[in-house]
């Protein structure tokens, strides 16, 4: 079905182009119109940061509950059952959300910020030491796998899992492509240990795993419940950091005079991380159903319509940002769609900001200067702009 109101344009945000350097096609996706049809992908696209802003807001005309996805869970099976969460509605999501958000609190991160800073600074010491090194496995991917496995209370054995299943759950909100495809190959592992990591018998006492098996003794949810919002930690809260950290490095190196600021004034590193989360923004885009006939700019979107939501070109958006595409670490991010916005911005975004203004601090206090050893190299995904390898080299302050 296309649109016969909005500019059809030809982009397909799935094109292995595309996510390799999405920053390059946003331009032309918010320049066309406030709503675009995207023929190669069959949905509606919002590029700008004012109608990905309001769309996530309004959640009960944009839902989540069909999908987040390419694929409308009304309409087909989900490869998964879905989230309790990211995939929920009200009133369901009321109930997990709120749930969830006593687990994952300001108390519980004030608890455990002074053990995961000495291990960020030991961390950081670490690689000072060792000069010259990918900071994909030695520093991005090792610090969440370092502080958050242990957090959530997981069994030790079969960690390393955590990546892969992260990559296969991101790539399936897009199409079936060639980036899905390889994601998944081989990865039948992956998804066969984190449902047994899940189950209450293979959780350690005292970890966020089990408050959640905890919670179904006190009858807030069931088992089967508390075993899928296990599945979310892990699917929601590992590769997003490992990103996120990895695009702060990233920044900090190719802006040295950034890196230097931060240097001269380390309480800036809240700001430095949440600044490349709007800047390069791990999490790109996320898909909405419509729940009714939608009159916005340019004419109707039908019901049962899915939506395209540029999360990362609207971080970019001109309209909004000043200089938008400069990395600025002092720069008042407020409002950014990188943790997305309104009921489902995202639940750990708490514990995202602790890794990075840790990692920050350790960086802007230890490090004299950040210097990239060689090209960045993408991991692609259908959802996440993610790194495979970036070389750097780090010389002690
Ligand atoms: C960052 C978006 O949050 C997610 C992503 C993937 C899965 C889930 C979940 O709730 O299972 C949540």
């Amino acid at each position: 079905m296309t649109s016969n109101q909005f500019p059809v344009l030809d982009i397909d945000p799935f094109d292995e182009a595309f996510l390799c350097d999405p920053y390059t096609h946003h331009a032309a996706l918010r320049d066309a119109a406030p709503v675009v049809w995207l023929d190669a992908i069959g949905a509606y696209g919002m590029a700008r940061f004012e109608e990905v802003q309001s769309a996530l807001r309004d959640h009960g005309t944009y839902c989540s509950g069909r999908g987040v996805g390419l694929a409308d869970f009304s309409k087909e099976e989900p490869f998964r059952p879905p989230s309790l969460l990211l995939e929920a509605d009200p009133p369901l999501h009321d109930r997990t959300r709120g749930l969830m958000n006593k687990i994952v609190s300001l108390k519980a991160l004030k608890q455990l910020r002074p053990q995961w800073q000495v291990k960020a600074e030991r961390l950081i010491e670490s690689l000072v030491e060792k000069g010259s090194f990918d900071a994909v496995p030695e520093l991005s991917e090792a610090f969440p796998m370092i502080i958050f496995p242990d957090t959530i209370g997981l069994a030790d054995e079969g960690r390393e899992h955590l990546i892969d299943y992260a990559t296969i759950v991101f790539n399936a909100f897009g199409p079936r492509n060639r980036v899905f495809e390889e994601g998944n190959a081989g990865k039948e592992a992956a998804i066969e240990w984190v449902a047994w990591a899940c189950e209450r018998e293979n959780l350690k006492p005292g970890g966020w795993g089990m408050a959640l098996y905890e919670a179904a003794d006190r009858g807030e949810c069931t088992s089967d419940e508390a075993a899928r919002m296990v599945r979310s930690f892990l699917s929601a809260g590992v590769d997003t950091t490992v990103n996120g950290i990895g695009h702060m490095v990233l920044a900090l190196a190719k802006h040295p005079a950034q890196f230097a600021k931060l240097r001269e004034n380390p309480k800036l590193a809240p700001r430095a991380f949440e600044e490349s989360l709007r800047w390069d923004s791990t999490v790109q885009t996320f898909f909405r159903t419509t729940t009714g006939d939608v009159e916005v700019e340019g004419g109707t979107i039908p019901e049962g319509s899915k939506v395209l939501l540029f999360l990362a070109s609207a971080n970019r958006d001109p309209r909004k940002w000043d200089d938008a595409d400069d990395f600025q670490v002092d720069r008042n991010v407020s409002g950014h769609v990188g943790f997305g916005f309104g009921i489902h911005q995202c639940l750990g975004q708490m514990v995202a900001r602790l890794e990075g203004e840790l990692i920050g601090t350790a960086l802007a206090n230890q490090v004299a200067s950040i210097r990239l050893t060689g090209e960045p190299v993408r991991r692609l995904n259908n959802t996440l702009h993610a790194l495979g390898s970036l070389p750097i080299e780090l010389e002690a302050a």
